[in-house]
């Protein structure tokens, strides 16, 4: 199988392709590494030469294309490669095509009965979904298959990775001229700490934090709206939630995902605070029991203060395929009501895995 990789070395892509060696999925095809800046240079594995991702007659000659370039390019190649005939499958990162009618939005721990019958369907577009929305997925699977969720509110606190690499860097500059403007006091254990606390605040105020990438500062801050303004005080990313998470599910009757999406300084993982309202009263041991076994990746937390501080953190988990979930207890509204916290890391399953799982299922068929 010939497989054209675009934006291979960006963030998403290194992940994608360190993913890619790890689980051997280069056994099985022919890989061909295009680039929209570096033409004609080595490419990654002694595979010749980097070749244009604007080169027609070379994705042309692909069975399969994956991408992990941004928006901007799957705008500027899909539509042209459809346009010029070519039927591979395309599976992409960006966000671009995930609402389109023939597409997929792909997380097959969630949703392999959808990818199968679009696959039986002749579709040929597989999209990975919003990372927010593939991490609430894949802690809560065992819920929403059980038809369990009457609606879920989500409250988000994601990492600086899903801004790009620049905001990553960015968020560790901050950090660090925070500490430095009061090195002296710190280093004085008798130094008054609403000093310390009244610098620290003039520096993130003033104008010589970095703040290029975010345009205010994250260090020591919480930034509570991600991406652009769409309608009814949304944000995009909030907007994400529920149109993402119903078109994942396939669900008939659309399911109401909602809440804010706020950006703090954790580097790589998305966390979110989740309030369910389940459609009938059960034990909360069925409900951890459903929770628990829904995939190989969850990991239930017990709700104790040390279980859930050591294991249920984006310190613990990030780089790895664990989504743990935890704080799981019924709420003062009502037997129905649930609490959750789960976190994940935004660039594996948020972002990167599940392109590889769509492309080991083609191969596979
Ligand atoms: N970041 C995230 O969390 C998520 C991102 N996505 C999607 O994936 C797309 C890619 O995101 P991300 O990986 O963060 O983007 P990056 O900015 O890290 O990479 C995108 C491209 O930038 C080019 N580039 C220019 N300079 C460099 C450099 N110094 N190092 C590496 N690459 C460079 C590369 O293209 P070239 O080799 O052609 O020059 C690369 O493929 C996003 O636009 C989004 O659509 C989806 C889910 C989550
Ligand atoms: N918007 C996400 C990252 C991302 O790239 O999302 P999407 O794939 O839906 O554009 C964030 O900022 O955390």
């Amino acid at each position: 199988m010939k497989v054209g990789l675009v934006g291979w070395r960006g963030m998403v892509g290194s992940v994608l392709l360190q993913r890619m060696r790890e689980e051997n999925d280069f056994d099985g095809i022919e890989p061909l590494f295009f680039t929209t800046s570096q033409q004609g240079q080595p490419a990654p594995m002694d595979r010749g030469v980097l070749i244009d991702a604007l080169n027609f007659e070379e994705l042309k000659k692909q069975d399969i294309i994956v991408t992990c370039q941004g928006g901007g390019y799957t705008t500027k190649a899909h539509a042209e490669l459809r346009r010029q005939g070519w039927d591979g499958y395309w599976i992409d990162a960006a966000s671009t095509l995930r609402m389109e009618r023939d597409s997929v939005i792909v997380l097959d721990p969630v949703n392999r009965d959808v990818i199968d019958a679009a696959l039986a369907n002749g579709q040929k577009d597989f999209i990975g979904g919003n990372c927010t929305v593939s991490l609430m997925l894949m802690a809560l699977g065992g819920l929403f298959r059980a038809g369990l969720v009457e609606w879920v509110s989500s409250m988000t606190y994601q990492a600086a990775s899903g801004a790009g690499a620049p905001n990553m860097r960015e968020l560790l500059n901050q950090m660090g001229m925070l500490r430095d403007c009061v090195a002296d006091q710190l280093a004085t254990p008798s130094s008054a700490i609403l000093d310390i606390d009244c610098q620290v605040t003039a520096t993130m105020r003033g104008d010589s934090l970095p703040t290029k990438a975010f345009g205010y500062p994250l260090a020591g801050n919480v930034l509570p709206w991600i991406d652009s303004e769409v309608e009814d005080g949304q944000s995009r990313e909030e907007w994400k939630g529920f149109v993402e998470t119903n078109k994942i599910l396939g669900t008939t009757t659309p399911i109401p995902v909602d809440g804010l999406c706020v950006r703090v300084g954790s580097m790589r993982c998305h966390s979110q605070a989740l309030t369910i309202k389940l459609n009938r009263d059960l034990p909360i041991a069925d409900i951890e029991s459903l929770i628990a076994h829904d995939n190989q990746w969850v990991d239930l937390v017990p709700n104790t203060k040390a279980e859930s501080l050591s294991r249920l953190t984006p310190a613990a988990i990030a780089g790895t395929l664990t989504v743990p979930i935890g704080r799981v207890r019924k709420m003062k509204q009502g037997p129905e009501y649930i609490s959750a916290f789960t976190c994940g890391d935004q660039l594996l399953w948020g972002a990167a895995e599940p392109l590889r799982r769509m492309l080991r299922i083609l191969m596979e068929r």
